[in-house]
């Protein structure tokens, strides 16, 4: 039977976490959890956890480390049996500790792109609000102006994506991630990946996946060359 593989991206809004999750998952197959969507998805269905957490995300608060640890470790213990890549979790050292002490990481991807380019990135993001889809006004536009693809249902753009929070998002990312940069060079498992395009990261991203996940073994092993 092949290994498990656990792999966590971590970047700044707007770094590609969601864009190169969604590579990643359908290249490798791994399950890809994503933190927002699964809050977005406690918030939807109503459970204690999402309707604590949903106080906060209005307020353009982090939730707090204790309810996304009892929110996420119970999930990853339910998904202990496949490969998993993990984004937007974990974003605090204490939840990176948490984390550390229910399961070791093979690979942590950190996304460094530069400030200018996230801006730009994030004032044209837009979002269709039921499904979490996001779009990107020049990256990968909607096929009609300002509606979902899928429902048709008009796109809107996240307050905190507006020019003006968006100074102060990116500086507060900054302060939290760096412990727990530190924490994972320290475990030797860090990976950082430095450029202004995805299309240019992914490669990368790529071959360092292709060369640590092990293959399925197949059912039929091919006879060795003579
Ligand atoms: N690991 C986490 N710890 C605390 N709060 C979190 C965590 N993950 C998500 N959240 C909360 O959920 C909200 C939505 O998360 P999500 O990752 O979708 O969007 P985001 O913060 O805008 O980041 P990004 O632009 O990188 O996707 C966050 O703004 C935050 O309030
Ligand atoms: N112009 C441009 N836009 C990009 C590139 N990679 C991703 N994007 C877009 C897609 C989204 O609208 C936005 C943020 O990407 P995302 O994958 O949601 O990032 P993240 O917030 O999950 O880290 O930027 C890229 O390489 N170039």
């Amino acid at each position: 039977m092949s290994r498990i593989f656990r792999a966590v991206i971590m970047g700044p809004p707007g770094s590609g976490k969601g864009t190169i999750s969604e590579r990643i998952a359908h290249t490798f197959g791994l399950q890809h959890l994503s933190s927002g969507d699964f809050l977005r998805e406690n918030i939807a269905a109503r459970t204690e956890a999402g309707v604590l957490a949903k106080t906060y995300i209005e307020k353009g608060l982090l939730v707090p480390d204790h309810v996304m640890t009892r929110l996420l470790l119970p999930r990853l213990e339910e998904i202990a049996r496949s490969s998993w890549l993990l984004d937007g979790f974990p974003r605090t050292l204490a939840q990176a500790q948490a984390l550390n002490s229910a399961c070791d990481l093979d690979v942590v991807i950190s996304l460094n792109v530069p400030f200018e380019t996230l801006k730009e990135r994030l004032t044209h993001r837009w979002i269709h609000p039921a499904s979490g889809r996001v779009y990107n006004m020049i990256f990968n536009p909607p096929h009609v102006k300002g509606l979902d693809d899928i429902t048709g249902e008009p796109l809107i753009q996240h307050e905190d994506d507006k020019p003006e929070a968006l100074v102060a998002r990116l500086r507060h990312y900054k302060d939290v991630a760096k412990p727990v940069i530190d924490f994972y060079k320290s475990k030797g498992v860090l990976h950082t990946f430095s450029d202004t395009d995805t299309d240019h990261i992914w490669p990368h991203v790529s071959s360092l996946l292709g060369s640590k996940i092990p293959a399925p073994t197949p059912s039929v092993q091919p006879s060795p060359p003579h």
